[in-house]
């Protein structure tokens, strides 16, 4: 097993538990709320964590949604997955939305609304050149290997100009 990485973590509400996994080799550190909140359909909230973290130099950490939550409430985030910057030290949180049509949803204070995965981050240089080297892909994507069948519209999904030469294929 590889040696875990350390990072101080502050709790800024006294009574907030310290992110823990739920299970042994789990990525995701559940993050809580310290705020009671309901959101209606297609409401969005910034809800608070209680705690602030400082990554090791060459780390940051990445608040993802719970599946969970997804699939019983239709609750997500709307900049999912959110940023934690390694020079952070301010309060994570969470932006949470209600995709749900019809229903409201409501959050009690230290409700699990979110994880927190740590991961290392590359350093990188940019080079900027007048022609990009080849590759297979090429400038595909948006579906450009074929779409969902129930999309449609499969032309929606090419680059510029690419749409009218392959109707009638
Ligand atoms: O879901 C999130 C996303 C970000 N942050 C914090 C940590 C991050 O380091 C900081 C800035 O985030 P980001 O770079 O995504 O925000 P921005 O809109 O680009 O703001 P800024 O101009 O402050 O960088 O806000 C959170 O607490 N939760």
């Amino acid at each position: 097993m590889s040696r875990p990485v350390d990072v101080l973590l502050r709790r800024l509400d006294p009574e907030v538990p310290v992110p823990a996994l739920a299970h042994p080799g789990d990525a995701g550190f559940d993050l809580v709320t310290t705020e009671a909140a309901e959101l209606a359909p297609g409401e969005r909230m910034v809800l608070p964590t209680g705690v602030s973290v400082a990554l090791p130099e060459g780390y940051a950490a990445f608040v993802h949604p719970r599946s969970g939550l997804a699939a019983r409430c239709g609750v997500s985030m709307v900049n999912a997955p959110g940023t934690i910057d390694a020079g952070y030290r301010g309060e994570i949180k969470v932006i949470v939305i209600n995709l749900d049509p019809r229903q409201s949803v409501r959050f009690q204070r230290f409700d699990r609304i979110a994880q927190l995965v740590v991961q290392r981050v590359e350093t990188v240089r940019f080079h900027e050149v007048a022609e990009l080297p080849g590759s297979a892909r090429s400038s595909g994507g948006f579906g450009s290997t074929g779409g969902h069948a129930d999309a449609g519209n499969s032309y929606a999904a090419v680059g510029p100009g690419e749409a009218a030469d392959r109707k009638g294929q």
